[in-house]
């Protein structure tokens, strides 16, 4: 039998694609395959996962369908180096020469994430403070510190850091030819096998330093890092799309020249063979991207339905957003009984959950809790998970949570508006949450403090709270919908439990010709109520 996977393959019969990382320098990639999921990774050239029988792998290049079989070409992976990983699955973990002899050393390297085995590669990273830019919110250390959290949340293992002061980028390496050798000299002393820049690096630039580096080392930046993450979070078929969207649209500009060994093989006769074939290359990934688009607008499309069914029934909706760690998950699980995974890592969320949040006096809202926000966000990310907040820009309340006991909880907040600006929802009332208020050095001095900027304090772990923020909430909702003063006739029961359930009843009176109620509703159901309203209030 053989073992199936989708690894760095291309199927016969199409034109092979360009790999995005270096890959595996292994000779003779011909073997029978059934690719079952199709994923598009920055940290292709390294198959992450344990390849044995009938288990996936983490890598893949588009050109290929889900439910294809065939010979394939697996870049860098030799049949005999797969059928050998059978028994030894670390075998084909590694890097060229390196490989073979790292497999004892490397075999409790591997650790389980998100339910995958992942190897756990040696991360150094590299931070630039450019003097004069603008938008900057976090200090050089903070966002390091942060980028070490993401590193250690894609699985990788941090084993040092630097950084440079620059009054502009080097165009070529980004950071000037000192640092450059230094890093070097750290690669070697520290066996660092991935290098990651806090900043988004060209093509050129990412070229340059892993020739720079010596090759086997692979140069990645924080938006490939973040991808990286999503890649391996996504769990559902629109959270994937969204993500393999993305991921391609950051490599397309990075696609690089990497056919050279064809121009070597026909004896360099061949001139501007690897130039053609980048084109090539270029030209189907926007193809799969354009079919990405279409099936991603399908899902919008079935999504919207979806949504409009239910703004049929007007419950008003409340969307939990901010920084991502901030505690949004914990919150919505703590007032619905919801068990969506909550956990001390970064971006455990990116699928949105709704869920019925029932108030004491009756009174009902959905609470959308959905994908976090970083500083630094990949603008292509946002544009690739427009379909997923779009939920947050069609709710009647964003409920803005913050982690207060966050050395950089202010600018968690400035980051986190920053990406609103984007989404176009200025609006749309607001609500800010101080969570994790157990963890705050003195809660009381917090808590003053949230009262003068009217915000609530809670902490989703231990429920402190939770009864002010219902009420804020409901205050809010309230602000935004319309009073009335109606009779509601005695044989329009369902009518009037509609409005317990959306709005907010005030004073009710049994009358000989029906209930009158006083209160407010929400828009849609006060129009619904016109023949019945009294008096506009
Ligand atoms: N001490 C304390 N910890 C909390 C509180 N709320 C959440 N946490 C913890 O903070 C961590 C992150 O919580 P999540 O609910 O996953 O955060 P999130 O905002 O959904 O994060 P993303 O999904 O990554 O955007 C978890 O380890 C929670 O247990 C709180 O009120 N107090
Ligand atoms: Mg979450």
């Amino acid at each position: 039998m053989r073992a199936s996977f989708s690894a760095i393959v291309a199927p016969l019969n199409t034109t092979p694609c360009t790999p995005l990382r270096p890959p595996l320098h292994l000779k003779q990639p011909r073997f029978h395959f059934h690719v079952h999921r199709i994923s598009w990774t920055p940290r292709i050239g390294h198959i992450v996962g344990v390849l044995k029988e009938a288990q996936e792998v983490e890598t893949a290049v588009p050109g290929i369908a889900a439910g294809e079989e065939g010979e394939i070409g697996i870049n860098g992976s030799a049949v005999e180096t797969v059928e050998a990983a059978r028994d030894s699955p670390s075998r084909v973990l590694g890097k060229g020469k390196k490989m073979v002899q790292e497999v004892d050393q490397s075999s409790d390297r591997f650790k389980l994430l998100n339910g995958r085995e992942i190897f756990e590669e040696k991360a150094y990273l590299v931070g630039v403070d450019c003097k004069g830019k603008e938008d900057v919110l976090f200090s050089i250390e903070d966002s390091l510190k942060e980028l070490a959290q993401l590193a250690d949340t894609a699985g990788l293992s941090v084993v040092g850091s630097t950084s440079q002061k620059l009054g502009a980028p080097n165009p070529r390496t980004y950071i000037g030819s000192g640092k450059v050798s230094e890093i070097k000299t750290a690669i070697h002393a520290l066996d660092v096998e991935t290098v990651i820049f806090d900043d988004e690096l060209s093509a050129g630039q990412l070229r340059n330093l892993e020739k720079a580096f010596g090759g086997d080392v692979r140069v990645c930046d924080r938006t490939a890092l973040i991808l990286d993450i999503f890649n391996q979070r996504a769990a559902t078929h629109e959270a994937s799309l969204q993500v393999a969207l993305a991921q391609m649209e950051y490599q397309l500009p990075r696609l690089t020249k990497m056919w050279t060994h064809l121009e070597r093989q026909a004896g360099g006769k061949v001139k501007g063979m690897g130039e053609k074939q980048i084109e090539v290359d270029k030209r189907i990934l926007r193809t799969q991207i354009g079919a990405l688009r279409k099936e991603l607008e399908s899902v919008r499309q079935h999504r919207k339905q979806y949504r409009n069914r239910r703004l049929s029934v007007p419950v008003p909706v409340v969307s939990l957003v901010g920084y991502t760690n901030a505690g949004k998950s914990t919150l919505l699980n703590r007032l619905t009984g919801a068990d969506v995974l909550a956990e001390d890592r970064l971006f455990a969320t990116l699928d949105p959950t709704t869920r019925r949040v029932q108030i004491n006096n009756g009174m009902e809202f959905l609470l959308t809790d959905t994908v976090g926000f970083i500083q630094k966000l990949p603008t292509m990310l946002v544009a690739a998970f427009r379909a997923t907040l779009e939920e947050i820009s069609e709710s009647s309340l964003l409920v803005h949570v913050v982690d207060i006991s966050h050395p950089l909880a202010l600018q968690q907040i400035d980051a986190v508006n920053k990406v609103l600006d984007d989404l176009d929802v200025e609006s749309i009332p607001k609500l800010m949450v101080w969570n994790k208020i157990d963890k705050t050095n003195d809660p009381e001095r917090v808590k003053i403090e949230a009262e003068e900027k009217g915000a609530i304090c809670l902490s989703a772990i231990n429920g402190d709270g939770l009864e002010q923020f219902c009420t804020a909430v409901q205050a809010k909702l309230k602000d935004a919908m319309v009073p009335v003063e109606a009779c509601i006739p005695y044989d329009k029961g369902e009518l009037l439990n509609t409005i317990h359930q959306v709005g907010i009843v005030e004073e009710t009176e049994y009358t000989e010709s029906g209930t009158v109620i006083r209160g407010h509703v929400p828009f849609p159901l006060a129009r619904l109520l016109t023949p019945m309203r009294l008096r506009l209030a």
